[in-house]
Formats: structure tokens, C-alpha cells, sequence
């Protein structure tokens, strides 16, 4: 993950208002509502992976990859009861910006090491905010990791965002890593959100990719160092979490 609020390079998320404290783990099933994917220029079917069901080919968006439903119903079960486990073991936290500002996403982390951001800024650490150790990577995101990475070692860290129907991500690169030739993989459960991705350089255009449940992405190559972020999440487009809202999971090599 990249450079904090007020850096000027890497990582700038957009800090705002925390939504009310919603468990994402509890309360009755959401309905489904119907909605219409975003356009996708230039997508272009390059790449295969292997799922629990068969093979996926990916749609390339600026040159990330994009595997439209990786994850079948089933797999997504699983790592909804594998990311309960982890937020058992290291809860949720709200992370805010070095000026105090709070990042709306909910976040924990599973592997080696973990991505945290408060009042001394934003790093990777070995330990939760509260003391404990991050928990083991879950193997549904092991497995989704050897299948699509192409990288031969695991990640270091299993980033958990948690979006309430209000939160979001600004526009930001990936950049707190050691080794850019590492992708980053990111895996998407519950309600779709509207993810932005442009170029390495700031500003200019950027394309939309709608994030469903069971998708993954991969920033690889020259996609790795995008400008991307989260503008919104779609509430009601899945069935699949109790309430509304959206986890995100994003896999990286640390170095
Ligand atoms: O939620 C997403 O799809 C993107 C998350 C992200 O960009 C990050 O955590 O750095
Ligand atoms: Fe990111």
C-alpha cells in the first residue's frame, strides 16, 4: 500500500466520516437487487486461472487482470467462515490518517505482517494494534493466490477491508512494498464496488471495473503501480454477507 493522506506520493485515501459500528458478520441475509455492470473499454479476454469449478479467462483493464466470478458460491462461503475467524482473532479496527482523520473501510490483516495507519502514519506491522499477532492466511486465499499470481512465494499480507454501504477508497497507488515486480491480488465478497483504476502518473482518465462478489484483480505488470480506489459500494447487488456492505481481501509481497 502506498503513501499516506498528506504525502504527496503513494497512497491517498480519501479520509471521511466512519460509518455507525455494523457488523458485517451478523443480522439477517440481504436482499438482492438487480444492477447493471459498468462498461469495461478495451477488455480483452488474456489469461486463464483455476478455480474450484474450472477454468476463468480475465478481462484486462489497463493492463490489471480481471477474473469475473473466481470464486464460486461455494469457495465465497468458505472465505466469508476463514475472514470470520480472522476477525475473531484480530477484530476490525478504524485506522486514521496521521492527522487523525478516520479512513471510513474497516481493516484487519492474516500473514506475516499487517497494514496499519494511525497517528504515526501508515506502515506494515507484526502485530495488530491491539499487541496480538496477525492470523495465518486463510487457504481460500492461498489457493486464489498460487492459481493467479504467478508469483512462486506466498504473500506477506492478507489485507481484510470491511466497507460499510457508505465507505470508500480514494483514488491511491500501492507502494508501501518492497519489490513492485510482486503483484498484488485482491479478492471481492459481498456487495459490488465500484472500483477506478488509471495510470501510474496522477490524474487524467480513469476506467471503471465493478467489483462482484467472488471476483478477483490482479495489479500485475504495468497495472502494478495503477492509480485506483473504491468510489462506491453498490448495496443490495449480493446475497451472500448478512448485512450490507462489502469485504475486500488484497494479498501483497511485503519484501
Ligand atoms: O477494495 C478494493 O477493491 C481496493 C482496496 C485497495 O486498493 C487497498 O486496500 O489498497
Ligand atoms: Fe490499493
Amino acid at each position: 500500500m502506498g503513501g499516506g493522506a498528506e504525502g504527496g506520493r503513494g497512497r491517498r485515501r480519501e479520509a471521511d466520516a466512519a460509518g455507525p459500528p455494523l457488523s458485517p458478520f451478523h443480522g439477517r441475509t440481504a436482499r438482492r437487487r438487480r444492477h447493471r455492470p459498468g462498461r469495461c473499454p478495451g477488455a480483452l479476454a488474456v489469461r486463464a486461472g483455476r478455480n474450484g469449478t474450472g477454468i476463468v479467462s480475465a478481462i484486462a483493464v489497463r493492463g490489471a487482470l480481471w477474473f469475473r466470478g473466481f470464486l464460486d458460491r461455494a469457495a465465497q462461503e468458505r472465505l466469508v467462515d476463514e475472514i470470520r475467524a480472522v476477525v475473531a482473532a484480530a477484530p476490525l479496527f478504524a485506522p486514521v490518517t496521521r492527522r487523525g482523520q478516520p479512513l471510513s473501510v474497516r481493516m484487519t490483516s492474516a500473514g506475516r505482517c499487517g497494514w496499519v495507519s494511525d497517528r504515526k502514519g501508515y506502515r506494515y506491522e507484526p502485530r495488530h494494534p491491539d499487541g496480538m499477532p496477525w492470523p495465518p492466511l486463510p487457504p481460500t486465499v492461498a489457493a486464489a493466490w498460487e492459481a493467479l499470481s504467478g508469483w512462486p512465494a506466498p504473500p506477506d499480507c492478507c489485507l481484510v477491508n470491511w466497507y460499510d454501504p457508505g465507505a470508500r477508497m480514494g483514488l491511491h497507488q500501492d507502494r508501501d512494498e518492497a519489490d513492485f515486480s510482486a503483484p498484488v491480488l485482491s479478492l471481492s465478497l459481498g456487495d459490488t464496488g465500484v472500483f477506478r483504476i488509471g495510470a501510474e502518473a496522477r490524474g487524467g482518465r480513469t476506467d471503471r471495473i465493478d467489483l462482484a462478489s467472488g471476483d478477483a484483480l490482479l495489479l500485475t505488470g504495468p497495472s502494478r503501480l495503477a492509480h485506483h480506489g473504491i468510489a462506491r459500494i453498490l448495496p443490495g447487488t449480493s446475497t451472500l454477507l448478512p448485512a450490507p456492505g462489502r469485504i475486500n481481501l488484497t494479498c501483497r509481497v511485503v519484501g
